[in-house]
């Protein structure tokens, strides 16, 4: 219980820092807001004084001219208050779309930066909607929090010293009963928040189920299974929907809270108040100021609660968007060019997934003019072998070595590695061009030489715009993302390439334009590593691997 307490004012602390260093990043724009911050919170000071003066003072002079006078006063005050609070919310407004749009690229710039295995940990969905919904919460707070929070806590030590100006002993009526309001509203926030939190991990669920829903579209279609997506997506549509009466349940109360606190100041400053008149102890100019600062007190007030509410229902969100950029980056040591890769090795590597052991002493020796096949059953544990050799993954024991010698660190593998994944994934907004060259920068002919070679120039000329059509506006099949993914990573002319059962999608005709280019490649003194179930791949292999039970074994039989 005590560690519990302890995490949560840890998390909590960490919360309020991740916030302040916001506020702190943006200072000169928040000093701009806090000068017309300061002038809304001193410009309502002003008008329930005036009026004080013209009950007290002006009408009974009975002098028509003060009066009309002070009436022109009145309305140019207010004039200027509703000039002066149009330019401050204008800035909030645009300091939080500023704040909205580099909070997004940090987060999403740091996602890139984050070691893989954050990505394993996680899903899509979940990450959809970290990235979109919890965003959106850290701008609510700064564009609704920060300002009003300051606003609020400057109109209300205005309001009060005013109060204790005109009369200290009326003034305690209404601070006692705020008072007593806020510490019940401690408690409720204290719920509201926990349910918040709640909330938001199933409304992941939710939307990762949905993008299961929409990817699984053919088969939910064929297998008939309708019925069973509509119960399954009720249940957790069932307890979103009662975790949200709840919360609101909790958060109307605070709305409640505000409202029976008005009343209840207002029956008591104008008992008491009265009394004091009676007494002759104030006047009833001095009354009326009272009350009309403690109506301009609601103001302020109201809008601190409904700083809370924001800052309650966001709070699950902003404690993501936190974790994320609490997550330690992939430390990415500086790159020493190595020019003459003849071999890559693995020396005794080890593997485990949340403890389950899936590679054990695995040694392999990738070598410069060779084509190795690894093969294994499915979830032997060939994909997680090629992580590893890219520095995907952080193997437990064992090292990767380059030529024998070399200590291969993430930079020397990720530069001089090409890999195909079995499944790539393109960018759906970019042209096919953009999806080969990843922002690289290469020659016209080196380009034209690739289109060629990997048969993209023959799918691409089927399309209106060849290569420059985006991929979205065009329907391409399996196989031939799969080529894209080889002209891709074949771009920058590596020295190893990987490949992980890049021809299950492909027709023969491509496979054997695809085999050839990787004899071509072999010759010219590539390494190549193959995860494949196919024979005719095995085919064009010179060494073959098999992975059995965690060890990697010397299959002498397929070659
Ligand atoms: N993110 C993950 N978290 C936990 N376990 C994982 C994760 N990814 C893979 N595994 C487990 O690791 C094992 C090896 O998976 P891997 O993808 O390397 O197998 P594979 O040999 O490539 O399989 P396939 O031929 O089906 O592609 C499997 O048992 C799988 O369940």
């Amino acid at each position: 219980m005590a560690e519990k307490i302890k995490n949560e004012k840890l998390e909590k602390r960490e919360i309020n820092h991740f916030l302040f260093g916001l506020f702190k990043k943006y200072w000169k724009r928040q000093v701009i807001a806090i000068i017309f911050i300061s002038l809304m919170a001193l410009s309502i000071l002003i008008f329930p004084m005036l009026i004080k003066y013209t009950i007290d003072t002006v009408i009974p002079s009975k002098n028509i001219n003060i009066l009309f006078r002070y009436i022109l006063l009145m309305i140019a005050t207010l004039f200027g208050i509703s000039l002066i609070t149009y330019f401050g919310e204008v800035i909030f407004e645009f300091n939080a779309l500023k704040a909205k749009k580099d909070i997004r690229k940090e987060i999403i710039i740091k996602l890139t930066r984050l070691p893989y295995e954050f990505f394993m940990k996680i899903n899509s969905g979940e990450l959809i909607s970290k990235l979109m919904s919890d965003l959106e919460m850290v701008g609510v707070v700064v564009s609704q929090v920060f300002p009003i929070f300051a606003l609020s806590v400057l109109q209300i030590t205005g309001i009060i010293i005013m109060l204790f100006y005109l009369n200290w002993k009326l003034a305690l009526v209404p601070i006692i009963l705020t008072t007593c309001s806020l510490l019940i509203l401690k408690l409720i926030n204290k719920k509201a928040e926990k349910l918040s939190i709640h909330e938001r991990e199933v409304f992941g669920e939710i939307s990762n189920m949905l993008i299961d829903i929409i990817n699984n579209m053919k088969t939910i279609k064929l297998m008939s299974s309708n019925m069973w997506i509509s119960n399954m997506i009720d249940n957790y549509l069932d307890n979103h929907y009662k975790i949200g009466k709840k919360f609101t349940k909790w958060i109307k109360l605070t709305g409640a809270l505000g409202n029976s606190i008005n009343g209840m100041i207002t029956v008591g400053v104008f008992s008491y108040g009265g009394y004091l008149i009676i007494k002759n102890e104030i006047t009833l100019g001095t009354l009326i100021a009272f009350w009309t600062y403690i109506q301009t007190l609601m103001n302020p007030l109201q809008l601190l609660m409904k700083v809370n509410t924001v800052l309650r229902s966001s709070w699950g969100g902003i404690k993501r968007v936190v974790e994320i950029t609490k997550y330690e980056e992939e430390n990415i040591p500086e790159l020493k060019e190595e020019n003459n890769i003849k071999s890559i090795k693995l020396e005794n590597i080890g593997f485990s997934f949340d403890n389950k052991k899936i590679l054990d002493s695995i040694e392999l020796s990738l070598e410069k003019g060779k084509i190795t096949g690894i093969i294994g059953e499915n979830g032997a544990g060939k994909t997680t072998l090629f992580n590893i050799l890219m520095g995907l993954y952080k193997a437990n024991k064992g090292n990767i070595k380059f030529n024998d010698t070399e200590n291969a660190n993430i930079s020397l593998l990720r530069k001089n590695i090409g890999f195909v994944e079995q499944e790539p994934e393109l960018f759906k907004n970019c042209t096919i061009k953009e999806n080969i060259l990843m922002g690289r920068k290469i020659s016209k002919e080196k380009l034209k030489e690739i289109l060629e070679v990997t048969g993209i120039k023959r799918i691409a000329s089927k399309f209106e715009k060849g290569i420059d059509e985006k991929i979205k506006d065009i329907k391409l099949s399996g196989g031939q993302k799969q080529i894209i993914a080889i002209a891709r990573a074949l771009i920058d002319d590596p020295q190893i390439i990987l490949l992980d059962e890049f021809t299950s999608a492909m027709d023969s005709k491509n496979e054997e334009l695809i085999h050839n280019i990787l004899i071509k490649l072999k010759e010219k003194g590539k390494i190549i590593g193959i995860i494949t179930h196919k024979d005719s791949t095995l085919k064009i292999c010179d060494e073959i691997y098999e992975i059995k039970k965690g060890i990697l074994l010397k299959n002498k039989s397929r070659v």
